[in-house]
């Protein structure tokens, strides 16, 4: 059994729920409610202090200048200094507030993310291109960054803005008001449009992302580099990967860059404004029917272009907004994924394992069209062994998936002590079976880390006796810094008999009355076989060992054999029977000694 990495189908949503995002991204906001609260009322606050720098302006403009009041003055222009000085402290307030509610957000987003991929069973791995999920989680939900931080803090604080600036406006000059507005309902709509192009772009920017972020992933990995120099492909990979970075770089531009002309219209069309405004006043005066006062003037323009800022700001925040559903649809994407391994609501509890596994008319298919396994019956005694033979591609690595619950069986039960696996808690399960992969999977950390996996509270003597036990002890003493030496990525250090020999150590720190044993296909000299028979002797001793064997020695000591050919039992027995009985293990173990997989 392989327990290899499987195929990559870049194709990770199924069964999403669709809908409308906004009311959903607006709960992500719900548990911040307080800070959210705080952060509304300094930016009121600080709108409204801004706006009346306005009247002040007005009063000295209309009153304290023109009748030479210098006391009226003076505080008036303190008055002027002391808007500003509060309205910068309400603003690095509320700055302060809204990045830690955005950044907590943004964490519990990735959180559940990652909870959620822990929930996903194998099968969604193996049709999730490698780099997806890491780039959903760190790009996508990196990408939300600005507008969870500052989103709702510039809604607020431009709405107030505007809403104060158009009431103070409006107390000064209701008609100049209509005159500075009549093009708005225009720039609101063009503002719309470029939202929802961006929009488009940048889901088309995320996807090609999460593919770039593939490509690296697998082609500079230990695995991916291999392949590459030893397949002469590594000029052309880095053609291609040149290519996808340009049209990254293309994406990345039009999504900054398209609708900005208009954007840009709008702008100029605000700015002339004042313009205008001057000119309706100034011609109105010329013709003997003065509209408004000089002070009123001067005080509404600068109103007026006060309202161009935030009214700008709303827009463009429109437009943000818009863009970054497409971040969060991704994210929620991922999260309205069913996991097909489900946790029973109400476990069973298996105080003492005895470790009898059975079997039951057990069918599995991957594909609707394919059974890998077909009606499969076979008991394990507790304590007991059982040795899976069978060609390449008859179902033994699929087997052995279904022992620890990797897979649920299509049709037909598992069960450990006449529990079905699905009643029993994925902990209950794990402590219960222990696998041992031909594919032995070790972190980037220290050899002692990685024993620790298994068990984190284990005692460096307990490390040490199991690694004595797996025959690995000595090994790792040679190593310069003995427990404490660090395992490359993907333990590439080891060779594979010692990843072996290390993942029996971590698996003997487990201690599971089930092992689901994946034998090493590859030929290994007589002393490490002796060896690596040797831990494995230790590891199976007084436990229900189920193992996908290639060796003769595993088989022929095997209380029980099967032999799998398309998915079901073709032959079941001890070696003597099968031997005897001249069938197809008679056959299997005739052709190929050591039982290695046949072409
Ligand atoms: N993730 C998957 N999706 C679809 N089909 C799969 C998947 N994994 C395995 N299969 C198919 O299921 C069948 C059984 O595969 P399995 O890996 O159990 O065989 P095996 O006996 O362990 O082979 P080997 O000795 O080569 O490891 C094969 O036809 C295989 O192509």
């Amino acid at each position: 059994m392989t327990f290899r990495k499987p195929h990559t189908v870049q194709k990770p949503a199924q069964e999403t729920s669709r809908g409308t995002d906004i009311p959903r991204i607006l709960r992500l906001f719900t548990p911040y409610r307080g800070p959210l609260l705080v952060i509304t009322l300094f930016v009121v606050l600080s709108s409204l202090v801004s706006v009346a720098s306005a009247f002040l302006l007005r009063e000295i403009l209309d009153t304290a200048l023109p009748q030479g009041r210098v006391g009226l003055l003076s505080l008036l222009a303190l008055g002027m200094i002391a808007v500003a000085v509060v309205t910068n402290v309400f603003t690095v307030l509320q700055t302060y507030l809204s990045t830690r509610v955005g950044q907590r957000i943004m964490h519990d987003l990735r959180t559940s993310v990652y909870a959620h991929m822990q929930r996903m069973s194998l099968a969604f791995f193996t049709r999730t291109r490698t780099g997806e999920v890491q780039s959903r989680i760190a790009n996508d939900i990196g990408g939300m960054q600005s507008t969870v931080t500052s989103t709702a803090n510039q809604l607020v604080s431009n709405l107030t803005t505007v809403t104060a600036t158009l009431v103070a406006m409006i107390a000064l000059d209701w008609r100049l008001t209509l005159v500075s507005l009549v093009m708005l309902p225009l720039f609101v709509l063009i503002s719309k449009q470029v939202g929802g192009q961006r929009k488009k772009i940048t889901t088309e920017r995320q996807k090609h992302l999460a593919r770039m972020s593939s490509t690296v992933e697998e082609s500079l990995s230990v695995s991916g580099i291999l392949l590459g120099r030893t397949m002469g492909r590594s000029t052309s990979l880095t053609e291609a990967f040149a290519a996808q970075s340009e049209k990254l770089a293309d994406l990345e531009i039009r999504a900054d860059t398209s609708g900005r002309w208009r954007i840009s219209n709008i702008q100029l069309v605000m700015s002339t404004i004042p313009a205008i405004l001057y000119w309706v006043a100034g011609f109105a005066s010329a013709h003997g029917s003065p509209l408004v006062s000089i002070g009123t003037l001067v005080a509404f323009t600068s109103l007026q272009g006060n309202l161009f800022r935030p009214l700008m700001m709303l827009l463009s925040t429109g437009v943000d907004l818009q863009t970054s559903t497409a971040l969060f649809r991704r994210i929620f994407e991922y999260l309205d994924l069913r996991p097909d391994v489900v946790e029973p609501a109400d476990p069973v509890a298996l105080p003492e394992v005895r470790g009898e596994v059975r079997l039951d008319h057990v069918g599995f298919a991957y594909t609707p069209d394919r059974k890998a396994l077909d009606d499969v019956t076979v008991t394990v005694p507790a304590g007991g062994s059982l040795a899976v033979v069978g060609h390449t591609g008859s179902g033994k690595t699929t087997l052995g998936y279904l022992i620890p619950r990797l897979y649920d069986a299509t049709s037909g039960t598992v069960t450990i002590d006449g529990v079905d696996v699905r009643d029993l808690s994925a902990e209950t399960l794990a402590a219960a079976v222990g696998v041992v992969s031909q594919e032995t999977y070790l972190f980037h950390a220290s050899i002692a880390d990685n024993l620790r996996f298994a068990k984190p509270d284990a005692t460096d003597a307990e490390l040490e006796r199991a690694a004595r036990a797996a025959r690995i002890h000595d090994h790792i003493m040679s190593l310069p810094d003995g427990y404490a030496t660090l395992v490359g990525e993907r333990g590439y250090r080891f060779s594979g008999g010692e990843k072996q020999r290390l993942a029996i150590a971590r698996t003997l720190l487990r201690d599971p009355p089930v092992l689901v044993l994946d034998e090493a296909t590859s030929a290994l000299d007589n002393t490490t076989e002796r060896e690596l028979q040797h831990a494995l002797d230790a590891l199976s001793r007084g436990r229900t060992t189920i193992t996908i064997a290639h060796r003769l020695s595993t088989i022929r000591d095997a209380d029980q054999i099967i032999v799998l050919g398309h998915g079901r039992v073709i032959d079941q027995g001890t070696h003597a029977d099968l031997v005897t009985a001249g069938g197809p293990y008679a056959a299997l173990a005739g052709r190929s000694p050591d039982l290695a997989p046949a072409p």
